[in-house]
């Protein structure tokens, strides 16, 4: 956080200072040791979140494997993945409400694995607003603090501050039945940062709410947190929302980490087949059927070791061109059955040789200049690929026009 912002928001470090030794930096409390790294120029980054090796059992149940990754000071971390994919248990780890079967929890660089809830300093944000219904905004906003013995005054400022920082401010006399979901969810937050937690961790916070109070959330939250700088762990189902919202991500299945990393890097640059499909569509195609129509060096040589024979190209649907004649580029040839606008892009369903879907999105000025229609037979080219050699277990993003620039180059294979 800046002295700038620090000062707007009234979150200033002074009134912050849980202790002596511990100093504030981008959101998180620091031992004189991580404050040491977290200095400019030095290398290692301030680290608020560490989850070392978390495994968890429900019975028999596997629900938490093996899991570990950290969260840099300041910054605003989605846990993503499918229903039952360990999200909820590992932010309820790292909150103290759970206890993991083995590895450990470390907040702002201590251990946290054995403290209690109310020692780790974390504040939550449930799905279902936890809002005590016979309290008003401004008692429940300040709950935590008179729970400390924080004096009335002082909780009196401090909610007002938050009422502004949430832009709720002539709501403080009214009650959680005269407010709407995200109006809510807002107060919710404002109660779990009152306290000044080291640490923010959302769980599902929008889930409960319609798709479009949740849009606004999402970018409301983003700024909330632009401004605040709070180090926050938000779980959510929903790739749109991470995306929107995060810094980094880190994707989750069956209670593994399957990659964590900036959306756009994520996006594209898919460590494996369940991330390609998770976060966004994807088309997935028999690499072998490319070689026929490949100019100059094929497939097989796009890659360091070549592919094996029934290994898969997945590629998006906007890494794909669609042409009426050859044009020097590899290609499947196909045939358009339904062209469908959508807005800003359109999209075309094929079909190509022998029995494959194909979904191509064309941006809207493209599509008019093209002029296709249903029924037209075309040549359908990846600008960009990952190839799936299940037998080497292996994923490869391959830019198919530099693999072939390069091929051309070599003037091999022509
Ligand atoms: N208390 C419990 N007892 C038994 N099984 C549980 C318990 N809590 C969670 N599980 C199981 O552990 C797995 C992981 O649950 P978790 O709630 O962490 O997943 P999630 O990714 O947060 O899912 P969702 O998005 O549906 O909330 C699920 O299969 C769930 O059924």
């Amino acid at each position: 956080m800046s002295a700038a912002t620090s000062q707007g928001t009234g979150l200033d470090r002074a009134r912050l200072s849980p202790g002596a030794d511990l100093s504030y930096h981008r959101g998180a409390w620091l031992s004189p040791r991580r404050e040491a790294a977290a200095r400019p120029g030095s290398e290692e980054k301030a680290v608020a979140i560490e989850v070392r090796g978390l495994s968890k059992k429900y019975g028999s149940f596997q629900a938490v494997s093996d899991v570990s990754f950290e969260v840099q000071a300041g910054q605003l971390v989605a846990l993503l993945g499918p229903s039952g994919s360990g999200k909820s248990t590992i932010l309820r780890t790292i909150a103290g409400l759970e206890a993991a079967d083995s590895g450990s929890v470390l907040l702002t660089g201590e251990d946290a694995t054995e403290l209690p809830v109310q020692q780790r300093g974390v504040g939550f944000v449930f799905q279902h607003y936890a809002l005590f219904r016979h309290m008003t905004v401004r008692d429940n906003i300040g709950f935590g603090l008179k729970i400390r013995g924080v004096s009335k005054p002082e909780i009196r400022r401090r909610v007002d501050e938050l009422l502004d920082l949430i832009q709720l401010g002539g709501y403080a006399g009214r009650y959680p039945s005269q407010l709407s979901g995200g109006q809510r969810q807002r107060i919710a937050l404002a109660r779990a940062l009152a306290p000044r937690p080291k640490v923010l961790l959302l769980d599902e916070p929008f889930g409960a709410l319609d798709a479009k109070v949740r849009d606004e959330l999402r970018t409301w939250l983003r700024r909330l947190h632009d401004e605040v700088h709070v180090t926050s762990l938000f779980v959510t189902h929903d790739q749109r929302e991470a995306f929107e919202v995060s810094d980094q991500i880190v994707v989750l299945a069956d209670g593994k980490v399957q990659q964590i990393g900036p959306p756009q890097v994520l996006y594209e640059k898919p460590a494996n087949p369940f991330v390609a499909g998770f976060l966004g569509a994807v088309n997935v195609l028999p690499l072998a059927s490319l070689k026929a129509g490949a100019i100059g060096r094929g497939p097989e040589t796009w890659l360091d070791r070549p592919p094996a024979e029934h290994a898969e190209a997945y590629v998006r649907p906007h890494d794909l061109d669609v042409y009426s004649e050859r044009d020097g580029k590899p290609y499947w040839p196909a045939t358009i059955e339904r062209i469908t606008p959508l807005g800003g892009v359109v999209r075309l369903d094929l079909r190509i040789a022998p029995d494959h879907p194909l979904q191509i999105e064309l941006p809207r000025n493209r599509s008019h200049g093209v002029g296709f229609a249903a029924g037209d037979e075309v040549y359908v080219s990846p600008r960009h690929l990952n190839v799936y050699d299940r037998a080497q277990g292996s994923f490869q993003p391959v830019d198919v026009h530099r693999a072939l620039g390069l091929a051309l180059q070599d003037g091999a294979g022509i």
